[in-house]
């Protein structure tokens, strides 16, 4: 694992507002993982986890043929109907295989799940056929492997069944589960710090007069880190003091992977958080062309990056969303991802300036999008009325009514 370097969220000199791909692709070309790797995880302790190697399969799925229905098993195909054929005494039920062979002429009792004996290939559904003195008697005609599911159909033994830098899911440890393996090696998980800034904020539970409002960002970032699958260390929240913002980072350059602050990363008086970063690291200000969310600070303290989030809730959102989700799964040794937008009909009207990238709050109602009515990004109550974001790029401008826009739900960050 090799550290990043200081100068990695450096822009060219002369840059002044960043187009969102740009800054997107200038962060896929500077992170690697930071991570380090756990061998041998158990599969109960996977879920959510990066695999650090490829996953070979150790057996064939299905092992063997089997049946797909409860019927009888026989040779196939049938072509001539009506057929009769003598039934042979046993059956080949799942977990109880038939291990004699079937003679020709002859159909056997299976169940579903239960291997095909030596003699059959073809299973007859019992719906579709008739038992009369010990007789299978059969009407339809029948495909030569009809109803049987073919050794390895699903996978082969040692064929590739997951590739490196895949986040596992309950569906992907279902395939692992069915070639028996047992334990992956995968990333450490990606510990991220998530600390606010600000004198007028107060974490919840504390006593607030009128000119301090409650920190919304670090219980909402912290659910982002956790949901998303990474380790959370809750930095906290500080003043906007110099020495309280250094103390923070440097607690948390110390203890995680990746610090995500928000707040004091604008250009006022009070934004500490960039000073900081400047007297003690390396910043760049990111001024991307993006509404909201313009001011992004990316930095390196202490060899530790730190993504510094715009104060506004609604901004703060965007910017992890859109930037910061992709960065931390590259970072934790995951795939880059540019998320699955959706091209569906607006069903509203909006005069946009062109030059900048906008994200409104946004959600599908009866196949067209609704956008919240307020875009002010301080309106936290947009975030929980969305379900995802209308992602508006650079050169729109005139949306009306039926003007196809790109939906991007928030499963598509990984949500
Ligand atoms: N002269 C300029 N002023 C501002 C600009 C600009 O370009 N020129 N940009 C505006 C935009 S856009 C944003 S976004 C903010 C970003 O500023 P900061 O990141 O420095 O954030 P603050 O000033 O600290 O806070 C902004 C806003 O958010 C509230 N806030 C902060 N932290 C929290 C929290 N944890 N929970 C809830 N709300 C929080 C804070 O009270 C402010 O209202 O700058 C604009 N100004
Ligand atoms: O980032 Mo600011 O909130 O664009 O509005």
């Amino acid at each position: 694992m090799k550290p990043l370097r200081n100068d990695c969220f450096a822009l060219p000199p002369g840059v002044n507002w960043t187009p969102v791909d740009e800054a997107l692709e200038r962060l896929r070309s500077r992170l690697h993982p930071v991570v380090g790797v756990e061998r041998a995880v158990p599969l109960s302790q996977v879920n959510g986890r990066i695999l650090a190697s490829d996953v070979y399969a150790p057996r064939a799925h299905p092992p063997s043929n089997n049946s797909a229905v409860d019927g009888y098993a026989l040779a196939g195909p049938i072509t001539e109907v009506p057929c009769t054929l003598a039934l042979v005494d046993g059956r080949s039920a799942a977990g109880g295989p038939y291990t004699g062979q079937v003679p020709e002429g002859h159909a056997i009792r299976i169940l579903t799940g239960a291997v095909i004996p030596a003699g059959t290939d073809t299973v007859v559904l019992e719906e579709d056929c008739e038992i009369k003195d010990g007789q299978l008697h059969l009407n339809g005609t029948l495909k030569a492997g009809a109803n049987a599911r073919k050794a390895g159909e699903d996978i082969n033994k040692d064929e590739r069944i997951l590739t490196a830098a895949t986040r596992l899911t309950p569906t992907q440890i279902s395939v692992l589960a069915s070639v028996g393996v047992e334990s992956v090696d995968a990333w450490q998980r990606l510990r991220v710090g998530v600390l606010s800034t600000g004198d007028e904020v107060k974490p919840v539970g504390s006593a607030v007069t009128d000119w301090q409002i409650y920190d919304a960002n670090r219980p909402m970032l912290s659910a982002l880190v956790t949901q998303l699958g990474y380790e959370l260390v809750d930095l906290g929240h500080v003043l906007d003091r110099a020495e309280d913002v250094r103390e923070a980072l440097q607690r948390g350059a110390e203890q995680c992977d990746l610090i995500l602050t928000s707040g004091g990363v604008s250009a006022g008086d009070e934004d500490h958080v960039s000073k900081t970063l400047k007297a003690h690291g390396e910043i760049s200000n990111w001024r991307i062309a993006i509404k909201p969310g313009r001011p992004l600070a990316l930095a390196m303290f202490q060899g530790t990056p730190v993504v510094g989030l715009p104060g506004n809730p609604v901004a703060a959102w965007v910017c992890a969303l859109r930037f910061g989700a992709p960065a931390m799964a590259l970072l934790a040794g995951g795939e880059w991802f540019e998320p699955q937008g959706y091209a569906l009909p607006a069903n509203f009207s909006k005069n946009k300036k062109p030059g900048r990238s906008e994200m409104l709050r946004a959600r599908v109602r009866n196949g067209q999008v609704e956008v919240f009515g307020s875009e002010g990004s301080g309106r936290v109550t947009g975030l929980a009325w969305s379900e995802g974001m209308v992602e508006l790029d650079e050169s729109a401008q005139l949306i009306e009514p039926g003007t196809p826009v790109r939906f991007i739900p928030y499963a598509s960050f990984g949500l």
